[in-house]
């Protein structure tokens, strides 16, 4: 049978210590949707990530990818997502272009699709210089090309637009939008909730280690239910949200 759910992230936890505590996290992402991971610094969004990467280990909970978990087949597992990590350190004597083919061979991805990525990232015409002559905005190119190399029908990206120039914010943000009309789906975390809003179907906004809230853009954003409720924007709810938790 088709499995509809890309993820399904079931009371998920990973206690550091006593007083870090990332708990009871629990969402659930249908083939397809474009889902934002979105809360203040040391939130948990990436121990989130890295625990559905299989990086971290989680204290307690289960995590699925179409159905599966990593102990069934872990191989069957790693190849269903691929990852952009925040900050990707790369071997800097390698070229962008050395450095996509070494991951090219790994995923058995033909070299044509090098080109076209490394094209479509703006590095073609620096595809032969030492990645420690990128910039940090071109590193954080090469890292997206590097995820897009398998065509993995789940991408995996933890802040993807941060520290970029806006030209590449944007151009970023177009393409995660074509990897969505691909019937990509699409699992990110972002500070940036303008570029959530316009980019996300669903937003799960996390707080200390908990899941405040998981809804749709549209339903967050809507106000109240009064239909002539002005609209707010996922930067209010934020604000309003981590308000409320606040001790008084
Ligand atoms: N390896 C680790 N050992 C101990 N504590 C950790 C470790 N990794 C993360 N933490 C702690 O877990 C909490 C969540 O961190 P995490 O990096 O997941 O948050 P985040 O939401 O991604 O934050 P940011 O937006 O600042 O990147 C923080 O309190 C952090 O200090």
């Amino acid at each position: 049978m088709e499995h509809n759910l890309m993820v399904e992230v079931n009371d998920l936890s990973k206690i550091y210590s006593p007083s870090n505590r990332i708990e009871h996290i629990n969402f659930e992402i249908t083939k397809g949707e474009c889902f934002a991971l979105c809360g203040g610094n040391g939130a948990g969004k990436s121990t989130v990530i890295q625990m559905i990467i299989g990086n971290v280990k989680p204290s307690s909970g289960t995590i699925k990818l179409s159905g599966m978990t990593m102990d069934m087949n872990r191989a069957v597992y790693k190849s269903l997502f691929s990852y952009m990590p925040d900050a990707m350190v790369f071997p800097k004597v390698l070229t962008g272009y050395e450095v996509l083919c070494f991951f090219a061979d790994l995923s058995n991805v033909p070299k044509g699709r090098v080109d076209f990525l490394l094209e479509k990232v703006g590095l073609a015409n620096d595809k032969d210089k030492k990645v420690r002559e990128y910039s940090k905005g071109m590193q954080q190119r090469l890292a997206l090309a590097q995820s897009l190399l398998p065509e993995a029908p789940l991408l995996i990206l933890d802040e993807p637009t941060n520290g970029l120039d806006p030209y590449w914010v944007r151009e970023f943000k177009n393409i995660i939008k074509e990897e969505k009309e691909k019937g990509t789906t699409i699992l990110f975390s972002s500070h940036i909730l303008s570029d959530v809003e316009e980019l996300a179907d669903r937003v799960a906004f996390m707080n200390s280690g908990r899941l405040l809230v998981t809804d749709t853009v549209e339903a967050l954003t809507k106000g109240n239910n009064d239909s002539s409720a002005v609209k707010t924007t996922l930067e209010e709810v934020f604000f309003s949200l981590v308000k409320a938790e606040q001790p008084v």
